[in-house]
């Protein structure tokens, strides 16, 4: 996305901002939460699936395409959740999709080390990656208040 802002000599400037998009992928009331399996500064903490969207590429055809090569799912995207959350000083934002899966298809990780399905009540038992606590406070009111099995 080109943006422009003021530059401290109050001129406008051209910058290149990165969207990040993540899939809230909500089954029977919970989220599915993935754990990051690099790099090692972020590894083991958790977040929704998703990556950057390509040049010329919809938001919406980016989960689709990260969803599918991360999961190995389908899936139909819907609202977004929560605000955009600003990453890298600025330089890249995140936008966070509801979605749904098709086709009774199951997530593998492919590229997480774990993967997790979190009602509202057990979304604090894993550490998020810091853009996403906002999110994951959007999100709550969209879940299952606790898990149904116990
Ligand atoms: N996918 C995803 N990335 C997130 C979330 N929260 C968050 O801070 N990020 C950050 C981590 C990374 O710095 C960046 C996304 O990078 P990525 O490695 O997932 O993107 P990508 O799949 O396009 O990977 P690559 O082509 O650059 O290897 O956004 C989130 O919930 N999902």
């Amino acid at each position: 996305m080109r943006t422009e802002r003021a530059n401290s000599g109050g001129q406008a400037e051209r910058r290149d901002l990165k969207v990040v998009v993540g899939a809230a992928i909500i089954r029977d009331g919970q989220v599915l939460a993935c754990a990051r399996a690099a790099p090692p500064e972020v590894a083991g903490m958790w977040e929704f699936p998703g990556g950057k969207v390509e040049p010329g590429e919809s938001e919406t055809a980016a989960l689709v395409r990260e969803c599918a090569e991360e999961l190995a799912v389908r899936v139909e995207v819907g609202d977004r959740v929560g605000r955009n959350v600003r990453m890298a000083h600025g330089r890249s934002v995140l936008k966070v999709y509801a979605a749904r899966l098709l086709h009774d298809d199951q997530p593998q990780a492919l590229e997480h080390s774990a993967l997790r399905w979190l009602s509202a009540g057990e979304l604090d038992s894993v550490t998020w990656l810091p853009a996403d606590i906002p999110i994951v406070a959007a999100l709550r009111p969209l879940l299952a208040p606790e898990d149904a099995a116990r």
